[in-house]
């Protein structure tokens, strides 16, 4: 079995790059809204983006973005995958791997059962899907630390692959991958010493907290 597959989301700053490299990401994630304090202009974006060794997929993070914002962040910046983490319909996932020929990653907000049909839904029509916290009311739509209850997706399994997100940490990861069995998993404010800042220990400390679990044989 292959290690677990990292995602760094939100990096802001050039160091941010060879940390997340060093601590062996497998995806880095650049997010493009506004409102968000881990939000980057376009030109940084690139500068980072082309810093990124081949073989690590750079992800645009973007929220119900319009096709005008794509075109200007895809024509700005060389990305792999995007990531929608709005609320964006099947048919706009659809529509957008079509109109871009990128693999799409749809961000699916978890709070109880009601919410894992969705799933289902978009596992149809998404590349990935990533399993994120429903954001509470007023909250960002993502990056807000929180995680929901584990158990509610435990032995659940989807038709494309899937990432753990959600207030991971490298405290609790290994516990989140006992759980819920994921592969892989994302993380922006585990990382980070405040919002938007992130940390090479930290992203390190999380890599082998992820790794250390893959490497202590099951009991079960
Ligand atoms: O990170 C943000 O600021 C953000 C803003 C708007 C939508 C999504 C956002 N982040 C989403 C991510 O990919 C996060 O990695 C994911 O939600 C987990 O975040 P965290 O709980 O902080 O690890």
């Amino acid at each position: 079995m292959t290690g677990p597959r990292l995602k760094f989301c939100g990096l802001t700053d050039p160091a941010d790059v060879p940390a997340a490299v060093l601590a062996g990401a497998a995806y880095i994630g650049f997010v493009f809204y506004a409102p968000s304090p881990r939000s980057v202009p376009l030109a940084d974006a690139a500068l980072m983006a082309a810093s990124v060794p081949a073989g690590i997929c750079k992800v645009a993070l973007t929220v119900d973005a319009s096709d005008a914002d794509l075109d200007a962040i895809l024509d700005a910046v060389p990305i792999d995958m995007l990531q929608l983490h709005g609320r964006e319909s099947p048919d706009r996932v659809a529509r957008l791997r079509h109109r871009y020929g990128l693999p799409v990653m749809k961000a699916v907000g978890i709070a109880d059962e009601g919410d894992l049909p969705l799933l289902a839904e978009y596992g149809r029509v998404a590349d990935q899907l990533l399993v994120d916290a429903r954001p509470p009311r007023g909250a960002l739509p993502g990056g807000n630390g929180l995680r929901f209850d584990w158990r509610l997706i435990a032995g659940r399994r989807w038709p494309v692959p899937w990432m753990l997100a959600g207030g991971l940490h490298a405290g609790n990861v290994a516990q989140a991958m006992r759980l819920t069995g994921a592969r892989q998993l994302d993380v922006s404010s585990g990382i980070e010493t405040a919002p938007g800042v992130k940390d090479a220990a930290m992203m390190r400390n999380f890599a082998d907290a992820a790794r250390a679990f893959d490497a202590v044989p099951s009991l079960d």
